[in-house]
């Protein structure tokens, strides 16, 4: 008997069905579909737009300085993740202090981001780097906000301060940022690099060696006490102030933070950093980070590298939080532009040179 009419009609829907279903995979896969993603070259213009361009250098913590020192783990963290690094021993540590902004040159008495980077080294070169602010949130939680903070708060050439008919849209748009200014606006301004204490700020997924995993932020927290700049007159600080308070301080002695893992509660927030954890948790110290020496960038191995918080060893993973792949982009589109511009003399670097030169 000769197929009906009906009887074609059910493939050739299926089949049209089929065909627009593998159109629009296709479409997804080419980012024509979906959320609209941000590439890191974008992120980092929005950044040099925002801190006026600085050619050779990182197009955010610009300004640094680099030093060495060891980790020593108490292998309490192996609680937590199999990582070799948590593991109880003695591990090499290539760090870098920095200020938030894009200008290499500018002075440190700015109300930023106080930072440390650093990339710990396993015996099988396994690296787990790490890139930290003294801040636990950040002001906001994800990418195209991260863009638009950017633009809202570059400065107004008439006034040198963000234009209020951009930034009042901006604030009223994103209401998680005021968590981020409420704490700027009470926390103490550390006087010292080495006072600070350091955060994950994101969420990191940790998997023990028997395979159960549990989200962890963490931080560093400083044997040094607690000091804070005057907000008041943060003008009148010299230009290089924090950087060679640690040269001058790591002459008399060495440095110590030690390393807290703190894990997740059940209903905490792990994929915005805009969000502090509250109450208590969990919290395992996982060792000591011990500063030796500090290097101008000229001298020292911290400025050719990229501290991209994604390196992670076996045993510690990404969290649900999109800031992570948005920061490996940006961080690489930053290094790929300073790398190919070749690099320029630090502040610090050339404050020692006229200093030895004199
Ligand atoms: C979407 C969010 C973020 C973007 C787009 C971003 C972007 C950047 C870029 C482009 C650099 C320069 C990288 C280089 O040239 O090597 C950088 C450096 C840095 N960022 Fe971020 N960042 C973000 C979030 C964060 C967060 C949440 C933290 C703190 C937990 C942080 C801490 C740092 C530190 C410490 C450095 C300096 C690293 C070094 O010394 O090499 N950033 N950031």
């Amino acid at each position: 008997m000769p197929p009906t009419r009906r009887a074609f009609a059910a493939p050739a829907a299926l089949i049209g069905a089929i065909v627009l279903l593998l159109a629009a995979a296709f479409a997804w896969a080419a980012g024509w579909l979906g959320p609209k993603r941000i590439d890191g070259g974008t992120i980092v213009t929005a950044l040099d737009a925002n801190g006026g361009r600085h050619p050779h250098y990182r197009r955010a913590h610009a300004k640094g300085l680099c030093f060495t020192g060891a980790f020593d783990a108490t292998g309490n963290g192996a609680a937590l993740s199999e990582a070799v690094l948590l593991r109880r021993g003695r591990y090499p540590v290539l760090g870098r202090f920095s200020l938030g902004g894009g200008n290499p040159l500018a002075g440190d008495g700015r109300p930023v981001f106080h930072a440390i980077a650093l990339r710990l080294t396993a015996p099988d070169g396994e690296e787990w780097r790490m890139a930290m602010d003294h801040t636990p949130i950040f002001p906001v939680a994800d990418v195209p906000s991260f863009v638009a903070l950017q633009r809202a708060t570059t400065p107004d050439p008439r006034t040198g301060k963000p234009d209020p008919a951009i930034l009042a849209p901006f604030i009223a748009a994103h209401p998680e940022v005021k968590a981020f200014q409420d704490y700027m606006a009470h926390a103490v301004l550390p006087n010292s690099f080495a006072n600070a204490t350091y955060y994950s700020i994101n969420a990191f997924r940790f998997t023990d060696s028997a395979g159960a995993a549990r989200l962890v932020r963490w931080r560093f927290v400083p044997e040094a006490p607690l000091a804070g700049l005057d907000l008041a007159h943060l003008d009148a600080l010299p230009r290089d102030y924090l950087f060679r308070e640690m040269v001058a301080r790591t002459a008399r002695g060495p440095s110590r933070w030690r390393l807290e893992l703190v894990v997740a509660n059940p209903g905490d927030v792990t994929d915005k950093a805009t969000v502090a954890w509250q109450g208590p948790h969990r919290t395992i110290d996982a060792g000591t980070l011990t500063l030796s020496a500090v290097q101008p960038e000229e001298t020292g191995a911290c400025r050719d590298i990229n501290f991209d918080p994604t390196i992670l060893p076996r045993g510690i993973g990404l969290s649900d939080d999109p800031l992570l792949a948005a920061r490996s982009k940006a961080y690489s589109s930053s290094f790929n532009r300073r790398a190919a511009e070749g690099p320029g003399p630090s502040a610090i670097g050339q404050d020692l040179a006229k200093e030895t030169a004199r």
